[in-house]
Formats: C-alpha cells, sequence, structure tokens
C-alpha cells in the first residue's frame, strides 16, 4: 500500500493461531477504501496460511470504527477530492464481495472485538464476522440515515436478522445507537466483555466456534428474530406512514424501508444488491450532499483561525457561578449540572432565590419523568446547585454568566462588581442575545475575560452556544468556552460583536420580510404553510405567537436603532399588542389556542393587516395574494441569505460554513439543506440577486441586495468564499 494511504489494517498471528486484524485509521479509524481494501487482503491472506485457525476483528485504540470515511464521498459523488477507483465505486464491492463473499463466508471463523464505537459500516462488518463481543459502554449503530443514505454494507439486512424488524427499523430510522448492554439483550452482541479482556476473549471465542463448542452464526441467513410475513409487512407499512409523516421532504426513509422489505420478501441475497444499488443512487442525493456539508461543518465550528492554532490547551473550569435564575439562568444551570459542573446560583432575593433553583429541578423531573434519569441521578446532579444571594461564594469560581434582563447599566454594575469579587482568571460571561459586549464590560478593566455565551432557549435543551468574542478577548477565554461548550453537548459556534450576533441578525429578515409581506396583500397563513413545508419547524408568524409580541417589539427596536435603513417598519405586531393581543402567552395572536396550546388562525387578523396598512401606506400588491410556494420561500429566506452576507462580509462569522450550523441549529433551518449558505449557493448568487434587486425596486431598501452580494454574483461566485471549487457552483443541485 502506498505511503499516502489513508489507513490500514495489521493483522498479527499468535501462537493460538488466531489472526488478530485491526483497523487503524484515526480518528475514529473510518473505513476508507483504503482500510477496505487492506482488510481484504488481511483476509485473504489469513484464508491461505496454514497457521491461522480463526480471526477476530478490532480496531485500534479503543474504537472498532466509526464506519465508512465520510469524506470519501466526495470522491465518489464525482468532485475534487480526490479520484475513486472503478472497483470501489462499483455497487456491492464491499457488502457483496468483501463483508459477504469474504468475511462472512470464510471457512475460518471470525469475531469482532468491539470497543468504543461500531457505527455504520463499521458495525455492518461487525455483523458479518460469525460473532460479537462488546464492552458494555460501547455504541453501536447504523446513522447512516442522517447523512441522506442507508447503510450499504448490508445492514439493511442483516440488523433485521439479528435483532428483529422493529428495532432495526427503530435504530435506522433515528440513526440513535444503542449501548453494549442494550445490544446484548437485542441479541446484536453475543456476550459483554471488559475492554482489557475484550481481545483475549474474542480470540478463546474464535476458536470456540471453531471446534464447536460455539455456534458459528452468518447473521445475513438468520430467520428466527424476523416477524412472520403477514406481521412484517404490518410493520413495514405502519413504518412508512411514519416516516412520511414525520420527514415529508425526504425519501431516504422510505427506500431504506422499501430495501429492507426486497430482503424479507424475495430473500437477502437479492436485499443486499437491491441495498447496494439504492446507496450508490442515494449518495450522489441533494439531499445527501447537504447532510455531509453540514456534518462537517458542524465539526468545523470548532476550528477558528488564530485562536484554535496557537497551540492553547483549555483550563479546568471547577465551579460556575450563574447570576439570574430566571428561563435562561435555570435552563443554563440545569446544562452545566447535567455535565457535572458544580454550579451557585445567585438572585437578587429568597424568593427570586427559590423560584430559579425550582426550575433547575423541575427541569431535572421532565428528564426523570420521560424515563431519562433514575432519582437517584436526580439527586445527585441537583445536589451540584447552591443558590445564594451575595458574592460571598465567587472567591474561587472559574467562570461566571450573567443571564438577567437586557438593560445595560444593569449588567455593567454586575461586570464591574465580578471583577472585584471573582478571582483574575475567571472567565466573566453574559448571555446577553443583542447587547454590545464592550458596553457590557466599560466599567471593568478586565476587557479581555469579558465573552458572550449566548445560549437559546430552552437552554438546556437547544444544540447551539453562540460564543461571543470582543476585539479584546483574549483567546485563552474563547478556548476554555469552546472546551466547556463540548462538555456540556453544544455545538459552539464563535461570532463577533454586533447587535444580535450571527443568529438573530438572520432571524430578523425573516419576521421582517413575512410582515412586509402580509402589509402587502400576501396571505399570513399561507406564508406559514409554505415555510412549514420548506422544512422549518413554524413559519414566522407562528412563531412570533411563541416568541411573545412584547419580546418581539422590543428585539425590533434594537435593529431599528442599529440598522434603521434596512428595517421594514411594520405596525401590525404593535397594534395587536396594544389590544392585548401578545401572542400564544394570551392565547391571541395571529392564531387562537385552545387548552392543549392547537393553534387555529385568528379571524381578527386582517382587521389588524388593514389598519396596519393604513398607517404604514403600504399598497396592495395583487401579485402577492396569488404567491407560489417557491416564491413565498425565496421572498421570506432571501433576505435572510442577504444579512447572512453581511454577517459574513462584516467579519461577525468566521466562515460560510459557522452561519450554517448557527441557522439549522439556532433557526430551525433543515440539515437537509444544508444550511442558509450552502441552500443560497445551490441556487446560485447571480439568481438571488436578481430577484432581491427586482424586489427592491418594488417594495423598498429592506430587499436591498448588500454589496458581498452583488459581488459575489458579478463574478458568478458561490457564497461562501471555501466553495469555489466545488460541485455546487455548477449548478448541480436540483431543487424540485
Ligand atoms: C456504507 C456505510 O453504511 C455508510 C457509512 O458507514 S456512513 C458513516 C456512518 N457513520 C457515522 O455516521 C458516524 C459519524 N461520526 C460520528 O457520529 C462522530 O464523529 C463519532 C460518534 C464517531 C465521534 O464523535 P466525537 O468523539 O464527538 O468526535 P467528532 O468530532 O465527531 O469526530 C472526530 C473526527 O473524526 C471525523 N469522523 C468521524 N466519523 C467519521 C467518518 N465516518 N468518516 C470520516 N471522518 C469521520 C470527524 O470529522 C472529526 O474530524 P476532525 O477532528 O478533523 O474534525
Amino acid at each position: 500500500m502506498g505511503s499516502n494511504a489513508k489507513g490500514r489494517t495489521v493483522m498479527e498471528v499468535g501462537a493460538d493461531g488466531v489472526a488478530l486484524i485491526t483497523i487503524i485509521n484515526p480518528p475514529v479509524n473510518s473505513l476508507s477504501f483504503d482500510v477496505l481494501n487492506s482488510l481484504k487482503e488481511s483476509y485473504d491472506q489469513a484464508l491461505r496460511r496454514d497457521d491461522v485457525k480463526a480471526i477476530v476483528v478490532t480496531g485500534a485504540k479503543g474504537k472498532f470504527s466509526g464506519g465508512f470515511d465520510i469524506s470519501a464521498f466526495g470522491g465518489i459523488q464525482g468532485g475534487q477530492k480526490g479520484g475513486v477507483k472503478a472497483e470501489q465505486s462499483r455497487p456491492g464491492y464491499v457488502s457483496v464481495e468483501i463483508l459477504s463473499d469474504t468475511v462472512e463466508a470464510s471457512k475460518k471463523p471470525s469475531v469482532a472485538a468491539i470497543d468504543g464505537l461500531a457505527l455504520g459500516g463499521g458495525l455492518e462488518v461487525a455483523m458479518a464476522c460469525h460473532a460479537r463481543l462488546s464492552t458494555p459502554t460501547a455504541q453501536l449503530g447504523l446513522p447512516e440515515l442522517q447523512l441522506g443514505i442507508i447503510p450499504g454494507f448490508g445492514g439493511t439486512q442483516r440488523l433485521p436478522r439479528l435483532v428483529g424488524l422493529t428495532k432495526a427499523l427503530e435504530m435506522m430510522l433515528t440513526s440513535k445507537p444503542v449501548k453494549g448492554e442494550e445490544a446484548f439483550a437485542l441479541g446484536l452482541v453475543d456476550a459483554i466483555v471488559s475492554p482489557s479482556e475484550l481481545v483475549s476473549t474474542a480470540r478463546r471465542w474464535a476458536l470456540d466456534i471453531l471446534e464447536c463448542r460455539r455456534p458459528r452464526v452468518a447473521s445475513l441467513y438468520k430467520t428466527d428474530k424476523l416477524e412472520p410475513l403477514g406481521e412484517a409487512k404490518e410493520i413495514l407499512k405502519f413504518a412508512r406512514a411514519q416516516a412520511r409523516k414525520q420527514a415529508p421532504n425526504l425519501k431516504h426513509p422510505l427506500v431504506c424501508i422499501d430495501v429492507i422489505e426486497e430482503g424479507i420478501i424475495s430473500g437477502p441475497r437479492t436485499g443486499l444488491w437491491k441495498e447496494a444499488e439504492a446507496f450508490q443512487g442515494l449518495l450522489l442525493s441533494d439531499t445527501c450532499k447537504s447532510l455531509v456539508h453540514f456534518f462537517f461543518a458542524q465539526r468545523g465550528t470548532t476550528k477558528v483561525p488564530g485562536v484554535t492554532d496557537l497551540g492553547l490547551v483549555p483550563r479546568r473550569v471547577r465551579k460556575v457561578a450563574i447570576i439570574g435564575g430566571g428561563l435562561m439562568g435555570s435552563g443554563i444551570a440545569t446544562a452545566l449540572i447535567l455535565s457535572n459542573y458544580p454550579v451557585i446560583l445567585k438572585e437578587v432575593n429568597e424568593k427570586f432565590l427559590q423560584a430559579g433553583i425550582g426550575r433547575v429541578r423541575a427541569n431535572l423531573q421532565s428528564q426523570v419523568k420521560k424515563g431519562r434519569m433514575t432519582q437517584e441521578k436526580f439527586e445527585k446532579t441537583s445536589s451540584l446547585l447552591k443558590g445564594v444571594l451575595d458574592y460571598e461564594g465567587f472567591k474561587d469560581v472559574d467562570m461566571v454568566i450573567e443571564a438577567v434582563i437586557e438593560k445595560v447599566s444593569l449588567k455593567q454594575q454586575i461586570f464591574a462588581d465580578l471583577e472585584k469579587c471573582c478571582p483574575p482568571h475567571c472567565i466573566l460571561a453574559s448571555n446577553t442575545s443583542t447587547i454590545d459586549l464592550s458596553l457590557i464590560g466599560e466599567r471593568t478593566k478586565s476587557q479581555d475575560r469579558i465573552i458572550g455565551a449566548h445560549f437559546f432557549s430552552p437552554a438546556h435543551v437547544m444544540p447551539l452556544l453562540e460564543i461571543v468574542r470582543t476585539n479584546q478577548t483574549s483567546p485563552q477565554v474563547i478556548v476554555d468556552l469552546l472546551d466547556i461548550g463540548k462538555k456540556i453537548k453544544k455545538t459552539p459556534v464563535v461570532v463577533g460583536n454586533c447587535t444580535g450576533f450571527a443568529v438573530n441578525r438572520m432571524f430578523f429578515p425573516y419576521t421582517q420580510s413575512a410582515n412586509l409581506l402580509a402589509e402587502h396583500g400576501a396571505n399570513v397563513y399561507q406564508i406559514d404553510n409554505a415555510i412549514t413545508k420548506f422544512g422549518m419547524p413554524m413559519g414566522p408568524f407562528r412563531l412570533v405567537d411563541l416568541v411573545g409580541f412584547g419580546v418581539g417589539v422590543a428585539t425590533s427596536m434594537e435593529f431599528v436603532q442599529s440598522f434603521p435603513e434596512r428595517t421594514y417598519k411594520s405596525m401590525i405586531v404593535p397594534l395587536m399588542l396594544e389590544d392585548g393581543r401578545a401572542g400564544e402567552s394570551t392565547r391571541k395572536g395571529f392564531y387562537v389556542y385552545d387548552d392543549k396550546r392547537k393553534a387555529k388562525p385568528n379571524p381578527e387578523v386582517q382587521n389588524y393587516v388593514e389598519k396596519a396598512r393604513e398607517i404604514t401606506g403600504a399598497s396592495i400588491d395583487p401579485k402577492l395574494s396569488k404567491l407560489s410556494e417557491k416564491d413565498i420561500v425565496e421572498m421570506i429566506f432571501f433576505p435572510v441569505v442577504n444579512e447572512a452576507c453581511r454577517v459574513l462580509d462584516e467579519g461577525i462569522a468566521v466562515k460560510a460554513a459557522d452561519l450554517d450550523v448557527a441557522a439549522v441549529m439556532g433557526m430551525g433551518f433543515p440539515p437537509y439543506r444544508g444550511g442558509i449558505i450552502f441552500w443560497a449557493d445551490s441556487l446560485g448568487s447571480k439568481y438571488i440577486y436578481s430577484r432581491l434587486e427586482e424586489w427592491s425596486k418594488i417594495y423598498g431598501e429592506f430587499y436591498k441586495p448588500c454589496a458581498y452580494l452583488a459581488e459575489r454574483a458579478a463574478k458568478g461566485a458561490p457564497l461562501d468564499r471555501n466553495n469555489g471549487d466545488s460541485w455546487l457552483s455548477n449548478g448541480e443541485i436540483n431543487h424540485d
């Protein structure tokens, strides 16, 4: 194998006659074509050698395998990231030639020794072995669907035969792995072994199979776990209905079900071929390209030039203080104690303090109710939280997160106090969502320790953490917060300091354009409907109802002040608010809500739209009442793209992919469209520019394309500067 090979396997033959084949491809032992070819070579050698009686497959450094090498997808998709040899892109090359006809068909028994993770192709290799041993904590799963593909190395055929159809469908359709213990209970693995004894036990197990002391099972031909045909068809029918309901825009879950069905009806070998063909087709789909982009974009957010490349090591954070026990403060405290950080929560009086602690306990209690936490763990986790009314306990905290109301003078006072009461190394973070951080720290000399830790509500649930740095924030503090973000299982995105940072700046035009369209004659409910169909969790009007009109108006004011030239000053929400219609909390907003929070269109809305029109002087454009769904989507999202371009151009976001992650995790933009900039680039900067230009002539400055968008469009270049050579710029993505 060439010296620039991407991973390999090594084989060692012991005196016991067992060949140990180890997959080596750090960091997760992914299955590149080099690894797969080397696995085949090792097997061929083991089968040829007379001194080899049995085989054990394992992964180096406590990780079996994280699956097929996702970075090789680009090559297969015909991009520029490395060519692919003909046999490698041939359907069935791995699943049939290597795994079925070599590993599973071999006369010498194979045992998989699984530690750490066996995901996707990794688990598929293990399932082709004649037995599997796992450590109790290893993660085993087929998460391919979250990449827009289906398992392609035999997983659709072998998993149902090992664990039954219902569980196999659940594991594939949700992409959720199971731990070793559960895998054992399901029959996916044959025994649980401690990491230190894993390989030695697997060696003995392989020899036991050879000597017929243990069964030798070819999973592909197992039938005892499969439900009878009639029942299986019912289960598949139900799964199809669920998939259509939960992900109406996605085809690959249905393809996965079809492939499984084929194997059940026509036999596993036919199923394997159908799987190989479907896998190959899905690899080329827009959904897969978008989801793979998103996979790498998510991992790329922790790579910040000039910060994470300086060799800084995150400092240990032993104790955190939170100021303010409201909705945000209690959510942040919950997230921290759930990851074992001791937290002190400070409030101004006993009543507020008890309410804050009560909120945290309620957050944890809901985990207990859902069966996700034991009562014992609840007690242990709750004990990490301590309530205080003064700064006494702040002497030894390593980080403070301020989460009080959005009032500049109050925050300034708090930060001045913190500077006096906390140790000099302490990170001083604010959870502000809009206020300029330099202003918050104006009365301190600790500008280098001040940073934004912007969580999204509910903070213990929402996965995004916007880390806001000022020009003075030290790289060390950013590295520390990135590390904490990872530990509390958030995806951090590092952004610059400005009104609204990245997420709220993108959110602003989302609701603004909806209001503009409504005032000019578009139907509120058609807009929400089209946007939901596009894949957002809710339309802009339903969102404003949820957030509350009070908050909506206050945030608007911040934007009006900061960006007056591009704010559309709609009067619909202020007028409704004046009449006590404040959204879902008052059960009346753009929708009316019943006791079960079910939303129905509010018949009063039209009156408010007309009143608003009288004040703003907006004239009805008959075209807007007949907008197609595509037009609605573009008129709502192109202003968002425009703002994202400004955020990028101003350097608030380091790279376009960070905005993709921010849009998906902070706004609910559908991940299968790759994120806001990725989606925009799939349509082309020229097209977006021309449409915005056209609308700005009719409806004003709000739609005016920014300089960055104009420049990229003039060059015919993608908005993501890093995507200059990708398949995207060739307009290869289809939109039907
Ligand atoms: C034919 C087959 O059926 C098709 C397949 O197998 S498709 C692949 C199926 N496997 C997956 O989907 C697993 C994807 N990976 C993951 O979920 C997670 O990375 C993990 C659980 C393995 C590890 O998580 P974690 O410890 O948090 O580390 P994480 O930062 O995500 O990954 C570490 C590095 O490994 C890389 N990596 C992880 N899985 C990879 C894979 N399958 N291929 C290539 N690179 C991979 C990541 O990109 C990251 O690289 P970086 O350090 O350069 O950013």
